[in-house]
């Protein structure tokens, strides 16, 4: 493990261990809205204060190589020992939160960062990916499983319905950092595939974990609005979207899935349906409420979901996404610029990612 991961942090929240599925009626969506503006004022506060009194080791002596992100309403792994928190300062900054390791009943580590941060304080716009996933490669990560709540532009993806999509149409403004690689070095890494296709068969394969009929849709197609509000689309936007051939729709997998690429890392995203964004003239259009109503069931078949998915992924047909062996050097060569061309900083710069191509003696 790298040596920056070593600081204080604060024991795993388990504040939304308290979810529960709700129905989905409008009369009952306002009675959970009451009660989750009454849960964010006294519960998590409380909660938040235990947290930051806990201490957990901030050392794990063995590589982390498997990491979830969690995203909104996932801010914590159920059924899992947190064993430590790290801090990791990166040359791209800090991550959204402590990086909590935990152990499976079996011993195997998982990662867990929060990406909103640990009180959903980053907008995505904010979030800071690069260190996120600078600092997950930099404890020995090899493969990232995010979680995301998204819109659905499918009638047949109903809210609470799971998606492993295997595309992305990137609408992000392109205006906040989606590259390890600039400022006086050049790579053109391949991004034809975004998601880990082997990850999102083994996702599906779990999916009897979901309970209340929930379906895993696979081969989708996800577009990444993430605007620089952050409001939802209009209606137009959404058809349009739909046109173009998007099935869903979030804020959150650019630039993060692009950086672990480039950080060699297989990616895959689990997304969970919260809406049907706005495409329907006859319905309301999507609103925090609502989605923040679905991701409460969301959340328990997510936590469901991982338990099985890590049982999984230690089994030894999956080394390869331990190892990381199938992108192994595909940044090396993915480098346009000549090391002699590199300044000492940058090639401190991508010694945090890349230890053995720019080793400490090279300077
Ligand atoms: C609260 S709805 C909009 C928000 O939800 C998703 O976040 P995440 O992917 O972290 O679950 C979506 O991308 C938007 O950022
Ligand atoms: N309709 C929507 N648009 C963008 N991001 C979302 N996250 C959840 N629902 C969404």
């Amino acid at each position: 493990m790298s040596a920056a991961a070593t600081q204080i942090l604060r024991r795993q929240p388990t504040w939304a261990s308290t979810a529960s599925p709700i129905d989905i009626s409008a009369r009952r969506i306002q009675q959970h809205q009451l009660r989750y503006s009454t849960f964010r004022a006294r519960v998590r506060p409380l909660y938040v204060r235990k947290v930051f009194k806990m201490s957990l080791p901030n050392t794990y002596p063995r590589p982390v190589t498997v990491a979830i992100i969690g995203g909104t309403g996932i801010s914590h792994l159920e059924h899992f020992t947190p064993t430590a928190s790290l801090t990791v300062p990166t040359p791209w900054g800090n991550p959204s939160s402590p990086i909590i390791i935990l152990e499976t009943d079996a011993g195997a580590p998982v990662a867990f960062i929060a990406r909103h941060g640990v009180h959903h304080q980053y907008t995505p716009t904010e979030v800071p990916s690069r260190a996120n996933i600078a600092a997950l490669r930099s404890i020995g990560v090899r493969t990232i499983i995010a979680f995301s709540a998204v819109g659905s532009l499918r009638e047949e993806i109903p809210p609470r319905d799971f998606v492993v999509p295997s595309q992305i149409i990137d609408r992000t403004k392109g205006n906040r950092p989606s590259t390890f690689f600039e400022g006086g070095v050049v790579a053109h890494v391949g991004f034809s595939d975004p998601f880990d296709a082997k990850i999102g068969k083994i996702v599906k394969r779990c999916e009897g974990a979901l309970s209340g009929g929930a379906k895993i849709h696979e081969d989708k197609t996800l577009i990444d609005k993430r605007i620089e509000g952050p409001q939802f689309s209009t209606r137009a936007e959404s058809k349009l979207y739909r046109a173009w051939g998007g099935d869903i729709i979030n804020m959150s997998a650019v630039p993060e899935s692009k950086l672990a690429r480039e950080a060699e890392i297989h990616y895959a995203m689990i997304c969970m349906a919260t809406d049907y964004d706005c495409f329907r003239d006859d319905a309301p259009p999507v609103n925090v409420t609502e989605v923040m109503g679905h991701m409460k069931a969301n959340a328990l078949n997510a936590q469901h979901l991982v338990g099985h998915l890590l049982e999984e992924l230690v089994k030894e047909e999956h080394d390869d996404l331990h190892t990381g062996v199938a992108l192994k050097e595909s940044a090396k060569y993915a480098i346009c610029t000549s090391p002699a061309g590199m300044s000492k900083e940058v090639k401190e710069r991508l010694r945090f990612l890349f230890p053995d191509y720019f080793p400490a003696d090279d300077s």
